[in-house]
């Protein structure tokens, strides 16, 4: 049977399951770099939503493991960035680890093959384990997504996520900044987010459905987001704008009320992400501002909102805010899946013909 967008986003309490119950398939050679090297900076490629997931990982590796770690766009960081710019730091210091579920990405094998060559550790995780990328990298991981037959990529994020957060406590346990008991602790959090994922989808498309007459009808939406949630602000603004196509910017929290509110009006409309970080009272606060120029503000958070209204996405599924990214997507995935199919754009067809950003499939 065809694949469809819908279908793959409904798809994801499974495959999120089957991610975290055979991790080991792409945990342990990962951890395995640190514990041969001392790896001291980790930089994270990707391309599109490889390049979304790139951020959070980066995130993680900062806060959950302590290590200085980058997302970087593949060709900005060949053409005008150093591994080490400080110069202290040996090859085998450096991780370069690309990301992409097809394997396929021009920019991400290139920086790969360049960081290969130059001597650098490389790593890539990937669905296919026969495409080019893993031509350019000493060692290379399967993302369990499965096939993912759309041009879209939705379950590849959350399964991307997910694996990128379970290097991260995996390392954690492996440098002894997490002790067993704490380790087993977050292992528990995320099973429990991914038991819960029906309802995250469940609640995700009703928030949509209640919703959906004034989103599909935005003059421009906007995405704003902070903390870990700037990557998942940055996956929304992606999934809508390919999906859905109407003009969908997006900002950091604070950044967008400098400027873009200028052009503030009723027809637009303001998804905001909020996890449990330093700026969730301004999120509110904004959000207040902002209803006195459109109705159409939304905030999508697992945080208690005191007046909370029937705009809001407010689950009732709680986790961490290093965990919450995976849930925050799923109203972008309706957003962009079913706005789409209700204004008779094809999800399943790339308009865009030619072959510039990936290789050809491998056979
Ligand atoms: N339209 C798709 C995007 O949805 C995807 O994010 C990107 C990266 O793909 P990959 O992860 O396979 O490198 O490729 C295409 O451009």
């Amino acid at each position: 049977m065809k694949q469809t967008v819908l279908g793959n986003i409904k798809s994801q309490p499974e495959v999120l399951k089957y991610t975290l119950d055979n991790q080991n398939v792409f945990v342990d050679p990962f951890v395995e770099v640190f514990k041969k090297h001392d790896i001291k900076k980790v930089f994270f490629f990707g391309s599109g939503t490889s390049y979304n997931v790139s951020q959070i990982a980066a995130y993680y590796f900062k806060h959950i493991v302590g290590i200085d770690a980058s997302a970087q766009y593949p060709t900005v960081y060949q053409n005008y960035e150093k591994p080490d710019w400080t110069g202290m730091l040996k090859n085998d210091q450096i991780l370069y680890v690309g990301i992409s579920q097809s394997g396929t990405s021009v920019s991400t094998c290139e920086v790969m093959e360049y960081a290969k060559k130059n001597g650098y550790l490389t790593l890539a995780i990937t669905g296919n384990l026969q495409s080019k990328i893993t031509e350019n990298t000493d060692i290379s991981v399967h993302l369990l997504v499965g096939d993912e037959l759309t041009p879209p990529e939705t379950k590849g994020y959350t399964v991307s996520v997910l694996s990128v957060y379970l290097w991260a406590i995996g390392v954690a346990k492996a440098k002894n900044i997490y002790t067993e008991e704490q380790y087993q602790e977050t292992l528990k959090e995320a099973a429990d987010l991914v038991n819960h994922f029906q309802t995250v989808l469940d609640e995700s498309e009703a928030w949509y459905d209640r919703n959906n007459a004034s989103i599909v009808n935005s003059e421009r939406i906007y995405v704003l987001g902070y903390g870990v949630d700037y990557g998942s602000m940055l996956e929304g603004v992606l999934k809508a704008g390919e999906m859905l196509r109407l003009p969908v910017l997006g900002y950091e929290l604070e950044e967008y009320s400098h400027g873009p509110t200028m052009a503030i009006g009723p027809k637009q409309t303001i998804l905001m992400i909020g996890s449990d970080e330093a700026e969730y009272e301004r999120m509110l606060q904004f959000r207040t501002a902002y209803k006195k120029y459109t109705p159409r503000v939304h905030v999508i958070t697992c945080k208690d909102i005191p007046d909370a209204d029937k705009r809001d996405a407010v689950f009732s599924v709680k986790t961490n805010k290093y965990l919450a990214p995976l849930m925050y997507t799923v109203p972008f995935q309706f957003v962009a899946a079913k706005g789409a199919e209700q204004v008779y754009i094809d999800t399943g067809v790339d308009p865009f013909e030619e072959s510039l950003a990936h290789y050809p499939k491998a056979k």
